[in-house]
This record gives structure tokens, C-alpha cells and sequence, in this order.
């Protein structure tokens, strides 16, 4: 069932110096999350991400579509309920955890309502969750980043949110810390069957943490889908470049084939070219996305490419590898093999799921 649906969502801000005149920063924006379902919108600085998540809360009006919570209108041009009375939790990325309260006193302060056993049974259930039981007494000073962190889930969990919104929540935190947590706070998600939306740059930490990625681009949602789509079968040309790693190598198709500086790679016409085919009977130019994991060692090409770069990374080396016609490729190798600067290696690619688009026009 569905839990949030944004419907044609469009919100702005005052443009300065015009009286009632607003730019658009995100325009025609589309997406339903299912009930228990883990989302991260994810887009280059400035595309709209954290607007979005802010008109969801409450804290940003609309200057066109709706916002649906289940069978709740939260929000259209004329009327918003607000922020308060959304049943929506927010963690943030500066944690904004009260310094003067205690831990037990920032996971309680929501939940005045209910009677003091109630708050200490629900907040001793919310930091077992987080794994805190034992640092209810301490205050935010007295905690590091990670911990702080914990805290404000369990303070946003307590009141028994819909939706959990997470605004770039690890970002503070350092680069391993940031992953243990990131999956750590899944796992709580899931377990207590919470739907949620983070805002997130980093695109490993988005595929660590959801089932369902929106890629955003000045203000418009490209694609709405699992990480495993968006790296194999990216919709547009923003979309390829901007999830993973990869290069685009010119091609042309001539019947059932492309060829490439690579060789001719089998494809069939009519679904790998995702943007402006034109007719199969002309010659049609076309660029292949070329992913570091397309390439292999191939003893038997003829084709070579000079190592000009490499970064070890344990497992694997990342190789930039420059082919005759100067185009330089990435290429993951297993990290055993372990070749010089300078150094020719045959070469030939092995698509999983070929990408090409139209050829772009200088
Ligand atoms: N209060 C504001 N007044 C005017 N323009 C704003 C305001 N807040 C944000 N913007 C503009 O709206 C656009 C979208 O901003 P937003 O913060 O939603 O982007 P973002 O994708 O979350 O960026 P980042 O990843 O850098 O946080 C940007 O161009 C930004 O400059």
C-alpha cells in the first residue's frame, strides 16, 4: 500500500527584487513510497533535494501538486496541515538534540501527552533500539557524533511517525562510521517497519541504505528506482553519468552491431539506444557508457590500452587506461593484477547491459 505520494509537487522561492514572483527549484516532481519502504533522493548540490523533504514536513509551501499520506491530504496550493499534526519525524544533520536535557529527557520531549510510565517504558524500548540503554543520564556534550546521532532516531521514533524524514543525517560523522550507522539505522527501519526518506550526496551510503533512489537534477526527479536500475539501466544521460563511474565511448550502429573502438558489440538496436534513434537504415552515431566493470583483460584483442592511472583499493585496482584514439577508459581488475604505468594491455569489453544514447552534438 502506499504511504507518501507526491503528486506533481512544484515549490519555489521569491526571486529578489520581484514582487510576487517565485522561481521554481523543483517543478513536476512525481514519486509513490510504499508502506515500510526505505527511499534516498540523491542529486548533485542545489537540485531541489532538501526542499523537497521540507515541503513533505510541512516547512515549505507548494506552488503546485499534493502531498498524500496514506489517505491524507497533507498538502496542496490552498491548504497544508501543519508541520505539528503531519505524524512525520525528522533527523537532521546537526543532530538538534536539546544540550540542557538528558538522553531519557530528549527522546521523551514529544510525548507530554501520555503519562510518565508510559514516556519511560517507550523510551527505554526507543534506546535498547538504538543500542543506548546504558547513556540515558548523560547529556548531548557527553556523547560522540555517532551517539548524539542514535539519540535523535530515537527521539523521532518515539512518537510513532508515519514517515521518517532524514536530512543528510550521517554527513558529520567519518567515512566508516557513516557506513556501519547508515546500515545499522536500515536494519532499525525495516525491523520497526518505518517508511522513510533520507536526503543524501553520497551515493554509496544511498545504495547501503534504500530500497527505492531518486535521482534529481534542477528540480526535476530523472529516475525513481532500485540502485541496481539506476547503475544497469539509467533512463537518461544525466542518470549514467551521475550514478557510478563510467565513461562514454563514441559508436556507430551498423545493423545488429555497434562499433566501437573496442570492436563490435552485439546489441539489438531498438532497446539499447535510450534517447533519439533514428531509423535503423541510416548510419546512426551513438555513445556507449563504458563502466569499470565492462572491461576485461582480453589476451586476445588487438586492441590495447596504456595504463595512465591506478588507484589500489584492496580488492580491486581502478586503472585509467588511454586507447590509440586518446579516449581514456576506467577499468576495475581484480587487484592481483597489478600492472605499471606506462604499460600496453589487450583489452576488450563485456557488457552486461549495453547503454548508448544519441550521439550529443557539440
Ligand atoms: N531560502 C531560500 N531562498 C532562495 N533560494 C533558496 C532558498 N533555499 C534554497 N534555495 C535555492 O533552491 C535550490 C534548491 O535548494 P535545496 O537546498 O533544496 O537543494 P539541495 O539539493 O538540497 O542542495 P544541497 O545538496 O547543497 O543541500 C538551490 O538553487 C538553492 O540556492
Amino acid at each position: 500500500m502506499s504511504c507518501l505520494k507526491l503528486n506533481n509537487l512544484a515549490c519555489g522561492y521569491p526571486q529578489h527584487g520581484t514582487k510576487n514572483s517565485e522561481l521554481l527549484v523543483v517543478n513536476q516532481l512525481n514519486l509513490t513510497l510504499n508502506d515500510g519502504e526505505i527511499a534516498c533522493l540523491l542529486g548533485p548540490s542545489g537540485c531541489g533535494k532538501t526542499t523537497v523533504l521540507r515541503a513533505i514536513a510541512g516547512f515549505h509551501g507548494l506552488n503546485a501538486g499534493e502531498i498524500w499520506l496514506s489517505d491524507h491530504k497533507l498538502a496542496d496550493v490552498n491548504s497544508a496541515v501543519p508541520p505539528e499534526r503531519r505524524r512525520i519525524g525528522m533527523v537532521f544533520q546537526d543532530y538538534a538534540l536539546f544540550p540542557h536535557l538528558s538522553v531519557k529527557d530528549n527522546v521523551t520531549f514529544g510525548l507530554h501527552k501520555l503519562s510518565k510510565s508510559e514516556q519511560n517504558s517507550i523510551c527505554h524500548e526507543m534506546l535498547s533500539l538504538v543500542k543506548l540503554e546504558h547513556l540515558g543520564d548523560r547529556f548531548p556534550h557527553e556523547l560522540s557524533g555517532g551517539q548524539q546521532q542514535r539519540v535523535a532516531l530515537a527521539r523521532a521514533l518515539a512518537a510513532k511517525p508515519s514517515l521518517l524524514l532524514l536530512d543528510e543525517p550521517f554527513s558529520n560523522l567519518d567515512v566508516d562510521l557513516r557506513r556501519t550507522l547508515a546500515l545499522e539505522v536500515r536494519n532499525i527501519l525495516k525491523q520497526q517497519n518505518i517508511t522513510a526518506i533520507m536526503v543524501t550526496h553520497d551515493q554509496e551510503e544511498a545504495f547501503a541504505f534504500a530500497d527505492v533512489i531518486g535521482v534529481m537534477n534542477d528540480g526535476k526527479l530523472h529516475q525513481w528506482d532500485t540502485p541496481y536500475n539506476l547503475y544497469h539501466q539509467p533512463n537518461s544521460r544525466f542518470v549514467a553519468s551521475f550514478i557510478g563511474q563510467g565513461v562514454f565511448l563514441s559508436g556507430r550502429i551498423n545493423k545488429q552491431h555497434i562499433e566501437t573502438e573496442l570492436g563490435h558489440v552485439a546489441c539489438d538496436v531498438s532497446s539499447s539506444v535510450s534517447e533519439n534513434i533514428v531509423s535503423e537504415n541510416t548510419e546512426t552515431h551513438v555513445d556507449v557508457l563504458v563502466r569499470p566493470d565492462d572491461i576485461i583483460h582480453d589476451q586476445n584483442s588487438t586492441v590495447t590500452g596504456e595504463v595512465c592511472g591506478k588507484i589500489f583499493a584492496g580488492t580491486s585496482t581502478l586503472y585509467t587506461l588511454k586507447l590509440p584514439s586518446g579516449t581514456e577508459l576506467l577499468a576495475n581488475f581484480p587487484s592481483h593484477l597489478d600492472y605499471s604505468l606506462g604499460q600496453e594491455i589487450p583489452l576488450s569489453a563485456n557488457f552486461q547491459h549495453l547503454i548508448s544514447y544519441a550521439k550529443e552534438t557539440a
